[in-house]
């Protein structure tokens, strides 16, 4: 199997380490902007091979497409990352410029590559690949469920002192304010959340969760990288190894929950032929409200997309 990252930075660096580390790929190709980035970091986690002893080979290019051809997969991280006091979506003249024209050269050089959108921000920039790759919605999705739900898990597993394996939840909507978190849907080696924890307590863990970005921003001056990463080599493996894994994901609903059109996260089975079933949840009423607010914030963005590529 062979996979390329796009964009050596922070999130695809590490990326393509947990790739190789956990030999989910056999060949990794990291591609960057910066003359000499992705070169570099591709020798460093290849060095580290026979220390930790895997033999998944890491190349790094400068653009160079021609290297990617034949790709199964391909993470595109490229792009800026926000700094304290910006939101996610104040990124976006920038990234989709730079999603737009590294998603035309993938397509190019794999056109049946899964496409992995880790770039922010992350609903629209999805929407941004999928217009470009003129692909089926299965083959080109985005990060953020995984790690918005990570944190969530993160969080919980603190306050009651237990593992973080044992805590499984998902959450659905944008990756950002508005994502909705599902206390109803938690568990904690299978008992529902709310049964061993106060509502108050839940409340706060579940605003917590949603500035997590900012939370981790704020104390690093740039965002999160480690998780991430984690995240969207997760999605990988469970592509190629064709585990039909249930992660929530970031695709166009296409008439799920009463939404047409519009880029949201929502659990999925992900396997070799990328999204392989969209899964439906059956939301209550404050649910259902929590996700048509955040139907209306991803549209307003997808539609300032629309005006800058209608002008440019
Ligand atoms: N979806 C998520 O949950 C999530 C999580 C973390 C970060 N992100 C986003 O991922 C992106 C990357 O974050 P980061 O921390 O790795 O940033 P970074 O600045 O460390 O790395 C970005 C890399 O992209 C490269 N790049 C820019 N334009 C390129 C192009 N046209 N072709 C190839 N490479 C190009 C840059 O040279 C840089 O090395 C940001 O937009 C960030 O907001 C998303
Ligand atoms: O917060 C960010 O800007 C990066 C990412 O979306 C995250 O949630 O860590």
């Amino acid at each position: 199997m062979k996979v390329t990252v796009v964009g050596a930075g922070n999130v695809g660096a590490t990326c393509a380490d947990v790739l190789a580390t956990r030999e989910i790929a056999n060949e990794i190709v990291l591609v960057d902007i910066k003359e000499g980035v992705a070169q570099g970091k591709a020798l460093d986690i290849w060095q580290k091979a026979p220390i930790l002893g895997y033999d998944s080979r890491t190349v790094g290019v400068t653009s160079d497409y021609a290297r990617t051809a034949g790709s199964d997969v391909v993470v595109i991280t490229s792009g800026l990352p926000r700094k304290p006091g910006m939101t996610r979506d104040d990124l976006i003249s920038v990234n989709a410029g730079i999603v737009k024209s590294v998603t035309e050269q993938v397509v190019a050089h794999s056109p049946n590559a899964i496409i992995i959108i880790v770039s922010n921000p992350l609903d629209v920039m999805t929407y941004q690949a999928h217009l470009t790759a003129k692909l089926p919605r299965e083959k080109v999705f985005g990060m953020a469920g995984i790690l918005d739900t990570a944190r969530y898990r993160a969080f919980l597993a603190e306050a009651l002192n237990v593992s973080p394996k044992d805590i499984q939840a998902v959450l659905m909507g944008g990756h950002g304010d508005t994502m909705v978190p599902l206390p109803r849907y938690t568990t904690v080696g299978g008992i529902p959340v709310t049964e061993l924890i106060g509502k108050a307590e839940l409340d706060a863990i579940v605003e917590r969760t949603k500035n997590g970005g900012g939370e981790l921003v704020k104390l690093m001056g740039t965002s999160a990288w480690y998780a991430p990463g984690a995240a969207a080599a997760q999605m990988v493996e469970a592509i190629v190894r064709d585990q039909r894994r249930v992660f929530p994901v970031c695709l166009e609903l296409q008439g799920e929950y009463g939404i047409n059109g519009v880029y949201l996260g929502t659990p999925v089975i992900l396997g070799k032929n990328g999204v392989e079933r969209v899964i439906e949840l059956q939301l209550n009423d404050d649910e259902k409200a929590l996700l048509e607010t955040s139907r209306g914030h991803v549209k307003e963005v997808m539609e300032a997309l629309d005006k800058m590529t209608a002008v440019a």
